[in-house]
């Protein structure tokens, strides 16, 4: 097949958001703070300023019962759930389909006060990876997102200032067979989930916001997506 012109950054950003995502968080540097938990889900976030802006990187392990990573990455990368789930989108649009994995989004988030509003144009990749660990262990799942040019739509063009991202979802699903060897159901699966995303907002923004708006919607987010998945599939077959 004749290769995408965006084929190759795809492949190489796919590796190395994986591997920095398989990483504890005490082999990823210094300086992470837990800075939300609940339940299972443990949320961390490092400071981080570029030109005065805070790019805060953040990093959040969860694991969800009776969901698997396909499902996961699945509900996370289908645009037709995206509005669902995505309480701060305002308009998303498939500017192109680069292939069955892969698409290329433009999306507007809703305003928030005092910063302008927010627009992102972004490669979402969608991939297996082999389980090189553990060989009978189930596969991981991943969705890679990252910010990319598009002639189509300029940068800062609109009325939206226009942030930089790239968003990390790796998903290992867990398979606890049951002891009489009756057939796997929900109870014997479960989901470890780590997402890592660090977003620029493109423009100033008051640090306070913006670290505000981070510790509040991270967690909000990440909960409501997750129990979106439960929600449905509870009833659905198994899509390992
Ligand atoms: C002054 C605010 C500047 C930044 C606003 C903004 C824009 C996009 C995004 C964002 C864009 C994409 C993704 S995703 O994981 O790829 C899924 C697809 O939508 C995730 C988060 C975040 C935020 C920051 C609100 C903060 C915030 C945090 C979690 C959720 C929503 N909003």
């Amino acid at each position: 097949a004749v290769l995408h012109r965006l084929w190759a950054e795809i492949d190489k950003t796919v590796k190395q958001q994986v591997t920095m995502a398989r990483m504890g968080i005490g082999e990823c540097g210094t300086g992470w703070q837990l800075f939300a938990e609940d339940g299972e889900m443990k949320m961390y976030r490092r400071e981080e300023e570029i030109d005065g802006m805070v790019v805060d990187p953040l990093k959040a392990v969860h694991v969800v019962k009776g969901i698997t990573g396909h499902e996961v990455c699945h509900y996370f990368f289908s645009p037709k759930y995206r509005y669902d789930w995505e309480t701060t989108l305002e308009h998303m649009t498939v500017l192109e389909t680069i292939s069955d994995d892969t698409l290329l989004f433009l999306q507007t988030h809703k305003r928030i006060w005092p910063a302008s509003q927010r627009e992102a144009v972004f490669w979402s990749h969608m991939r297996k990876l082999p389980n090189d660990q553990d060989r009978d262990g189930p596969d991981m799942w991943t969705v890679v997102n990252n910010s990319t040019e598009d002639e189509s739509h300029p940068a800062n063009s609109g009325k939206c200032v226009r942030i930089y991202l790239t968003v990390c979802l790796l998903c290992q699903t867990r398979v606890h067979p049951p002891k009489d060897g009756t057939p796997i159901t929900r109870d014997n699966v479960s989901c470890k989930i780590t997402y890592c995303s660090v977003v620029n907002p493109g423009g100033w923004a008051p640090a306070s916001v913006l670290r505000a708006v981070y510790k509040r919607e991270y967690p909000k987010f990440l909960k409501r997506f997750t129990t979106y998945v439960t929600n449905q599939t509870k009833n659905k077959p198994i899509m390992f």
